[in-house]
């Protein structure tokens, strides 16, 4: 339903804004004004309709009407042989017929012509429209309202100088006044008061008067049923102006359309009384806002400022929607997209009901464009370069096993990239699967980590959390592994606490001025133990150990149970050394997320730190993004690595034995291995020995997996294997070469270096001292492996003296007036001037 009138417009009339609320109009259309109603119907937001009044329909006039039709007109209103013309020209049109025969020729004084809206169904035909005759009174053109027509009234007549109107009525009201009705006993009417893309902003109730005075004030007046006549936003400064008023199918509510400003619609300065809005309508208020006022250095404003940025993400985040497959993943995508582009919407002033208009009149069209992309669209995807694949190859269990083998002198260097890119999944896929587990954790504590753990690990357990002290049935351990660890232990704390700052490091940096720097432990910190594929207690010490050094209040351990629930009693014991507060009983994303926000019975940490899979690592990322959580973490530290240079002199036992000793890690690890100026042959008695030692270990088949993506390159010089390794940035750097040592410093990037014949990685894992948590992915090219300053912060203190003072204070003052920031210059000049160090001209 519509509002019980349609203003008609001449080709000359004027058109008034006033009028728009209607929400509709029609537009004589004399077949030279197509520029004109083609303009109302882009720029205003009401239905434009089109009278036709043309003496023949040429094939110019026919071009003319498919413009209207495709520039938003909603219906071109032709007696029915026009309009068969039309329709045999146009596709689709959308015509309503109007009959030159006076239905009521009995009634002098207004004279009707019946339309009919030709519909897809040509039998629904409506005959709601009718024309009004002009000079009849407003009292005639009422009585239509009545018999349940929408009268086409001219627009002079619908204007506040028209005689007939009592003097705080408008005409326009005049005309729904007759179709109203309401069954409530003060004779309200129900009105739902939405924003211009629907979105309910709240339920009211509206009076002949309060109509009225929206209409005369263009702005939102309702009827309070305790103080009258209500205009919104009066005290509280959210006002609206008004767009449209509707009516709903039964005539008994009105729907008021409104542009709303200030704080919201509700009293509670939220935008709706049914709360606030989300979602996109969301993101566009706060754009809004940030555009008017976003706080310097914050990345909206970043955006708005620099144009070449935001378009540079627009096309970023368009790519990435393209190469998105799952369904997590393009709601991912397409959620960035519309960020982006709705920033630059927002920074030229376009809303969401601008792009919702737009929409709709894109709808109407009746001619479009074949569809197809751009050229430039379309040969950028011809002409990417293909990218060079490693060889996919499958180890079956009857097949031998050994690295896939390049020779860099004869391979291309793509070819060789290839063979060094890590079988890491997409990031996005990735983060796709572990946001919704962290909100889950972060949402519902302590329930969900038990859900999760049903889930994936297959263990209902009754607490994820088991508190010191931790009883000595969970940690039955033999003699021989107490010892080990025990061994393993003290080497960890001493290489650790070697690296323990304990004193106060200061510098004279000038004469007089004394910088210091001290280490504090951080106070909480968690530690990840892996346990999905292998249950590593090893971790346990490279993680706490440090943490005891650094003197850490509370360490909070996290391990997934086994499939009996129970934590590995190696574990239990470790964390017991250390006198750990509790052990979190959960794995992958969800203990990152307990750790990380804490839940009713885990305590929340202030950094994260441990190895574990590609879930673990994508929670550590996310949790540290998130500036809410405030947790740090060490490093991106997943599937173990390692890379091995190795001569021809090398043991092809020894070598092979390290390969696998990392390739048993899991499926998602991978070993690398640069022969160095060897003979074929001398890398087949490598190849050989992989496949011997392979067949002997338990865990074969994940070794068969790792191997079936790891590669053996061919190199010539030593000096191209180093340059290699340091572009990988291996997790684990093996030498077994000649004079292994006095290649160490050739070493610009690897998170640990084994160094000779006789130091296999194994020690590193377990007893030697050093910590076996280390970065992986190539992240060796900017973070350190886990070591004591992990588990501290630096302070950094100084004291300036008099004579420090005379010494920087006129750099400090130069330095902040060209910055501009003249408090601090002056918190210099102050002192300065007291101590009659100031210099002349200060
Ligand atoms: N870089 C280092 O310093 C270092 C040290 C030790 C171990 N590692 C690596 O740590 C990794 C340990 O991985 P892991 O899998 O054995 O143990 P993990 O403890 O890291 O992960 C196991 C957990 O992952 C979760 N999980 C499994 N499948 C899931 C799914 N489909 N969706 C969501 N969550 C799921 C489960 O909750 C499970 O508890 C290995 O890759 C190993 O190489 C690295
Ligand atoms: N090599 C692993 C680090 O990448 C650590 C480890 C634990 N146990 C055995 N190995
Ligand atoms: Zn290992």
């Amino acid at each position: 339903m519509t509002y019980p009138v349609l203003p008609y417009y001449a080709a000359n009339a004027a058109t008034k804004l006033s009028l728009d609320i209607v929400g509709q109009a029609i537009y004589e259309f004399n077949g030279s004004n197509t520029d004109a109603i083609v303009s109302i119907s882009k720029t205003s937001k009401i239905n434009v309709l089109v009278d036709l009044k043309v003496s023949s329909l040429s094939d110019e006039i026919i071009e003319s009407i498919l413009k209207l039709y495709n520039n938003g007109v909603a219906s071109v209103f032709a007696t029915v042989e026009e309009g068969n013309e039309i329709l045999s020209k146009i596709p689709n049109a959308r015509i309503t017929y109007k009959s030159n025969t006076l239905v009521n020729e009995t009634d002098k004084s207004i004279a009707l012509s019946s339309i009919s809206v030709a519909t897809e169904k040509a039998s629904e035909s409506v005959t709601s429209f009718v024309f009004a005759l002009q000079g009849s009174s407003l009292d005639e053109l009422k009585s239509i309202t009545k018999l349940g027509y929408i009268p086409i009234v001219k627009s002079e007549l619908l204007s506040n100088e028209y005689e007939n109107i009592p003097s705080n009525v408008y005409p326009i009201v005049e005309f729904i006044i007759p179709s109203l009705v309401t069954d409530r006993a003060d004779g309200l009417f129900t009105t739902l008061v939405v924003d211009s893309s629907n979105q309910c902003l709240g339920l009211v109730y509206s009076s002949i008067k309060s109509i009225s005075e929206s209409i005369k004030t263009q702005t939102g007046v309702y009827q309070s049923r305790k103080h009258g006549l209500w205009y919104k936003g009066a005290t509280s400064g959210a006002t609206q102006k008004l767009l449209s008023i509707d009516l709903d199918c039964d005539n008994d509510c009105l729907k008021v359309v409104v542009e709303q400003s200030g704080s919201g619609f509700c009293h509670l300065s939220t935008n709706s009384c049914f709360g606030n809005f989300n979602g996109l309508k969301s993101l566009e208020s706060t754009l809004v806002s940030r555009k008017q006022d976003a706080p310097e250095g914050s990345y909206t404003k970043r955006l708005f400022d620099d144009e070449d940025l935001l378009n540079a993400k627009i096309k970023e985040e368009a790519e990435e929607l393209t190469d998105a497959k799952t369904k997590e993943e393009i709601a991912w995508e397409a959620a960035d997209l519309f960020y982006f582009a709705l920033a630059r919407c927002v920074k030229y002033g376009v809303s969401i009901s601008d792009i919702e208009k737009n929409l709709d009149m894109k709808s109407l069209k009746v001619s479009r464009r074949k569809g197809d992309a751009k050229p430039k669209f379309i040969e950028k995807k011809a002409e990417a370069p293909k990218k060079v694949e490693a060889p996919k190859r499958v180890i079956g269990s009857g097949d031998k096993i050994h690295l896939n083998r390049v020779n860099a002198e004869t391979a291309t260097p793509e070819e060789v990239e290839a063979c060094l890119e890590r079988p890491i999944q997409k990031s996005a896929d990735i983060m796709s699967l572990v946001t919704p587990i962290v909100e889950n954790v972060k949402q519902n504590g302590d329930k969900a980590l038990l859900e999760l753990t049903a889930k994936f690990d297959k263990v209902q357990l009754e607490s994820p959390v088991l508190k010191a002290p931790f009883s000595e049935d969970m940690m039955q351990i033999s003699d021989k592994v107490k010892k080990a660890i025990d061994i393993s232990f003290e080497n960890i704390r001493i290489f650790h606490e070697a690296q323990n700052q304990k004193d106060i490091l200061t510098v004279e940096t000038s004469p007089g001025v004394y910088c210091s720097r001290f280490a504090r432990p951080i106070e909480k910190v968690g530690c990840y133990i892996p346990g999905g594929t292998a249950v590593l207690p090893s971790t346990s010490l490279m993680l706490s150990v440090p943490a005891l050094v650094a003197g850490c209040k509370e360490i909070i351990f996290a391990s997934p149970p086994g499939k009996d629930g129970k934590l590995t009693p190696e574990v239990v014991y470790v964390a017991h050394k250390v006198g750990a507060k509790c052990i979190v009983v959960a794995g992958g994303a969800q203990a990152v997320a307990a750790m990380a926000y804490g839940t009713e019975t885990i305590p929340k940490c202030d950094k994260i730190m441990g190895p574990g899979n590609q879930f673990v690592t994508a929670a550590k990322m996310l949790v540290a993004n998130d500036s809410n959580a405030l947790c740090a973490i060490d490093m991106p530290a997943g599937p173990s690595e390692v890379l091995v240079i190795a001569d021809k002199f090398a043991d092809p036992d020894f070598v092979a034995s390290d390969l696998l000793s990392q390739a048993e890690h899991g499926i998602d690890s991978q070993v690398i291995l640069l022969a160095v100026d060897m003979t074929d042959k001398e890398v087949d008695l490598i190849d050989e020995a992989v496949n011997r030692q392979a067949l002997a270990l338990p865990r074969v088949d994940i070794v068969r997996q790792c191997i079936s993506h790891s590669t053996t390159i061919q190199i010539k010089t030593m000096e191209e294997a180093f340059e290699m390794s340091n572009r990988y940035a291996p997790e684990h750097l093996i030498l077994q070469i000649e004079d292994a040592e006095s290649w160490v410093p050739k070493v610009d990037n690897a998170g640990s270096v084994f160094v000779g014949a006789l130091s296999p990685e194994s020690c590193g894992d377990y007893s030697s001292g050093t910590n076996h948590t280390l970065p992986t992915y190539g992240y060796a090219r900017m973070y350190s492996g886990v070591n004591t300053a992990t588990f501290q912060k630096f302070i950094t203190s100084q004291v300036v003296t008099k004579q420090g003072l005379s010494e920087i204070g006129c750099a400090v003052m130069d330095l902040a007036e060209v910055e501009g920031l003249d408090g601090h210059r002056n918190a210099v000049r102050v002192r300065m001037e007291k101590l009659g160090l100031l210099p002349e001209g200060y």
